[in-house]
């Protein structure tokens, strides 16, 4: 156990942690320069079947070092945010962490947010600092700049190009000197925890784990901590990109993948604990909480037909994708569809645009909206997901919205904007750390509502795109909120009503029916557009009548741009959902969250 290293990387998009993980994999001599271009080829469409939760590029590498023989685990974690859960559950798997930080580009959001995470795990962070290839590389400055953000000493940062392979040896030497051996007990009963799974084809569900006490054995009866389902141990094997080798055990300190034989994935929960089902540890390696959904949305197929096929799909999809939840719903607006639960934005594009690539559907989606705890008056709790379901002013007590802490890390010359921003999205500062004379990085927390639609856009919109941004969940609190209705010709939309803060209200409303005013095309008739809370209007526009077709504009002459009017216009038609008598397109539905 003395020569293990089980070590994850931890860095801001871009600033090239699958570049260095696949020079460190071929420094071990796992696979060979050729190979690894095959490889990474391979990875990609792995990655592109699988979605982007599919991590699994974990790998067991074999290194020498004056004379003594080391195995080091690279410990994968996923690149986003949306994906701290599984982030976590990698970071409590590994003993120590790589921090890249881009010799040019400096600290950003999303390397703060890791570190906090990694310190959570106490983790050995070993400042890394990649791309001193580049002419704008600035080593000195970027050390400094981890120093003052993240508080740890850098001036023994191992420089390295991942693009040129230097300092690629004097990295992994780091690994091996400073990241702790794995401590554990290998005489315990079994304890370990799955920190990856995903479903196979052919072997069907698998875990990947990471052993603290005891091993894992062939044949071995385990049980899942979790849900207390116990099973036969079919097979074990260590992660390799080409070539996964088998074994009959996998020992304390190790890392391996586990065989269970089960068709479905959803038994295999990330961050829960494997033991063995006769002598049970007495502790799980972690408390076990299911990853939870923070963005909630509506799916509707355009085609009231094809509901059963979009559950079928959102079946497929959860069998590699166990944070994917789902129950039908129904609106009056949209007919029937599934209320569906997300990690976060980017879980919920990438969900939606493989059902329609993928599936072949045509979907509705209605305004992403975060979970509200609703204290009514006669003491119960409830949670509500889909504003529409809102309960009626009279009943309601109290509400709570989750809040993030944000970081934001922008150019000094972007701080007023971007602090304008923060206030206007009802932030509240809790630090604000120069990291230099030119780069600030700012620490908030605001109302998760406030981030989940065009947050990142505006913030990237009003830097040049310099500033970046990451946040972490942090809990609940009371706000001012109410209920915000849409009426189309009269008739109340539930599928657009959205949560507002009670003093942004009016503002909101307005805003909300002049953007539909825009986005809702002529029709033969006028239609109303009004904003309201209960009864009261508080807002109001009119979408004047047609009357005319669109190729009257082309003057007979141009039949091929005539056919083209024709053709946009029936594309269009596809992507509308006719609501009564008119006809919404789906920007309608996204639109009642933009403020401008
Ligand atoms: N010049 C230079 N470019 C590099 C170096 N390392 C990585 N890159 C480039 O930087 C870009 C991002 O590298 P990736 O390895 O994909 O970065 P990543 O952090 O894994 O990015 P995500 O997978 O998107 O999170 C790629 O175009 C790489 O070729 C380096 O040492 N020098």
């Amino acid at each position: 156990m003395k020569n293990i290293r089980n070590f994850s990387i931890i860095a801001h998009i871009d600033h090239g942690k699958s570049t260095l993980a696949d020079r460190i994999i071929q420094e071990c001599g796992a696979v060979s320069e050729r190979e690894l271009t095959k490889q990474m080829m391979d990875t990609m469409d792995i990655e592109k079947e699988r979605g982007i939760t599919i991590k699994a590029q974990s790998v067991r590498l074999d290194y020498v070092k004056d004379g003594e023989h080391y195995i080091l685990n690279l410990i994968d974690t996923p690149g986003h945010v949306d994906f701290s859960y599984e982030v976590s559950k990698s970071l409590a798997s590994s003993d120590g962490a790589l921090l890249i930080v881009d010799a040019a580009q400096g600290v950003e959001a999303q390397t703060i947010a890791n570190v906090y995470l990694a310190m959570d795990n106490n983790l050995e962070l070993i400042p890394v600092i990649n791309k001193i290839d580049l002419p704008a590389a600035d080593p000195i400055k970027v050390a400094e700049e981890i120093e003052t953000s993240i508080g740890i000493d850098a001036t023994d940062a191992v420089l390295v190009s991942a693009k040129t392979g230097v300092g690629i040896r004097e990295l992994i030497d780091a690994i091996v000197e400073r990241i702790p051996a794995p401590s554990g007990d290998p005489k315990a009963t079994t304890k370990a925890i799955i920190y990856d799974s995903w479903f196979d084809p052919y072997l069907g569900a698998l875990a990947l784990v990471r052993v603290f006490d005891g091993e894992i054995k062939k044949n071995q009866l385990v049980k899942l901590m979790s849900n207390n389902e116990e099973h036969q141990v079919l097979d074990l094997m260590y992660p390799h990109p080409l070539k996964r080798q088998k074994t009959n055990a996998i020992k304390s300190g190790e890392i391996g993948i586990v065989v269970l034989g089960l068709k479905d994935v959803s038994i295999v929960n990330v961050g829960d604990t494997i033991t063995d089902a006769k002598n049970p540890t007495a502790e799980p390696a972690l408390k076990y909480e299911p990853a939870k959904p923070f963005v909630f949305a509506g799916l509707y197929p355009i085609d009231t037909d094809k509901f059963e096929e979009l559950r079928d799909a959102l079946n497929k999809l959860k069998l590699n994708d166990s944070s994917l939840s789902y129950e039908p719903e129904t609106s009056i607006a949209l007919g029937f569809g599934f209320r569906v639960g997300f990690l976060g934005m980017l879980h919920m594009e990438v969900i939606k645009e493989r059902l329609e690539r993928e599936f072949d559907l045509d979907l509705i989606a209605t305004a992403p909206s975060v979970v509200y705890h609703v204290y009514l008056t006669n003491g119960d709790m409830v949670e509500v997901q889909n504003p529409s379901e809102l309960p009626s002013v009279s009943q309601i007590e109290k509400i709570e919205e989750p809040y993030v802490k944000a970081t934001v890390i922008t150019p000094s010359e972007y701080l007023g904007n971007v602090i304008t921003l923060l206030i206007s999205k009802r932030g509240m500062q809790d630090k604000m750390t120069y990291l230099n004379e030119d780069r600030v990085m700012l620490e908030y927390s605001l109302p998760m509502n406030e981030i989940v639609v065009d947050f990142y856009d505006k913030l990237k919109s009003i830097s040049k795109g310099y500033a970046s941004f990451d946040y972490e969940p942090i809990d609940f609190k009371e706000g001012n909120l109410v209920k915000l209705d849409v009426k189309v010709a009269g008739e109340v939309v539930d599928a657009l009503s959205i949560i507002v803060p009670i003093t942004s209200a009016e503002s909101r409303g307005r805003a909300l029916v002049k953007n539909m005013k825009e986005i809702i095309p002529r029709q033969l008739f006028e239609v109303a557009v009004q904003a309201s809370i209960g009864s009261r209007v508080i807002a109001r526009e009119t979408v004047k009548s047609m009357g005319k077709n669109v190729t009257a504009k082309c003057y007979g002459g141009d039949i091929t741009r005539k056919r083209k009017l024709l053709e946009k216009q029936k594309e269009g038609k596809k992507r509308m959902k006719s609501i009564g008598k008119v006809n919404l397109p789906q920007e309608a539905f996204m639109s009642v969250l933009k403020m401008d």
